[in-house]
């Protein structure tokens, strides 16, 4: 019944980040400080499209950068090829920052403990915080979004797709049936 589920459309999605990043300047009265990571992949893209939105609303550039969490995961095969966290943020400084967390999905939360090791890796932050486009729950550890663009209750048959135009042409948040479900 549920397989295919339109979540989010491309209105949607903007308006949530629109949403999140004065979230962001709320909370951190604002962006002074702070700095934005998105996780590989479609991370990277939202904390791109997040930091130009907060450069609309308070006309100063926001530091972003990405990290693939591989060597980090607590359930890696192999991280060959992968470059150290340090490297892949390219100077980019995470002593005495607020770090903010970008990704797409958060499901048991392992994807972000594997980040924050890897930016602790890099410095002592003064705060991570965390922004996700779709939480849909399950979570195997303590672990809390600050910015949500939307909850999502599902079952552990289903899946959340997010596509984005930088990847896949198009902007959308899908509820699926697992394969093999
Ligand atoms: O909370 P978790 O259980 O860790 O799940 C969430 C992670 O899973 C997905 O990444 P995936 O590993 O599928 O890689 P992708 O981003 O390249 O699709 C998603 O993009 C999150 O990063
Ligand atoms: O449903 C899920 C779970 C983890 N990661 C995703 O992208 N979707």
């Amino acid at each position: 019944m549920s397989e295919n589920r339109v979540i989010m459309d491309e209105a949607a999605i903007r308006r949530a980040l629109t949403r999140i990043a004065h979230e962001i300047l709320e909370k951190n009265k604002g962006i002074e400080g702070c700095m934005l990571v998105g996780i590989v992949s479609r991370g990277v893209h939202l904390a791109q499209r997040l930091a130009e939105r907060l450069e609309d609303i308070e006309g100063v550039t926001v530091p972003w950068g990405e990290l693939d969490v591989t060597p980090y995961r607590d359930d890696r095969e192999s991280a060959e090829g992968t470059a150290a966290a340090g490297d892949q943020l390219k100077g980019l400084e995470v002593q005495g920052k607020k770090v903010i967390l970008v990704d797409d999905v958060l499901f048991t939360g392992r994807t972000i403990r594997a980040a924050m090791d890897a930016i602790m890796d890099c410095g002592r932050p003064e705060s991570i915080q965390l922004a996700v486009l779709a939480d849909r729950g399950h979570r195997e550890l303590p672990i809390r979004p600050d910015y949500v663009g939307k909850n999502v209750p599902t079952s552990r048959e289903e899946e959340i797709e997010v596509l984005l135009q930088e990847r896949d042409e198009t902007d959308v948040v899908r509820l699926t049936q697992k394969r093999g479900n």
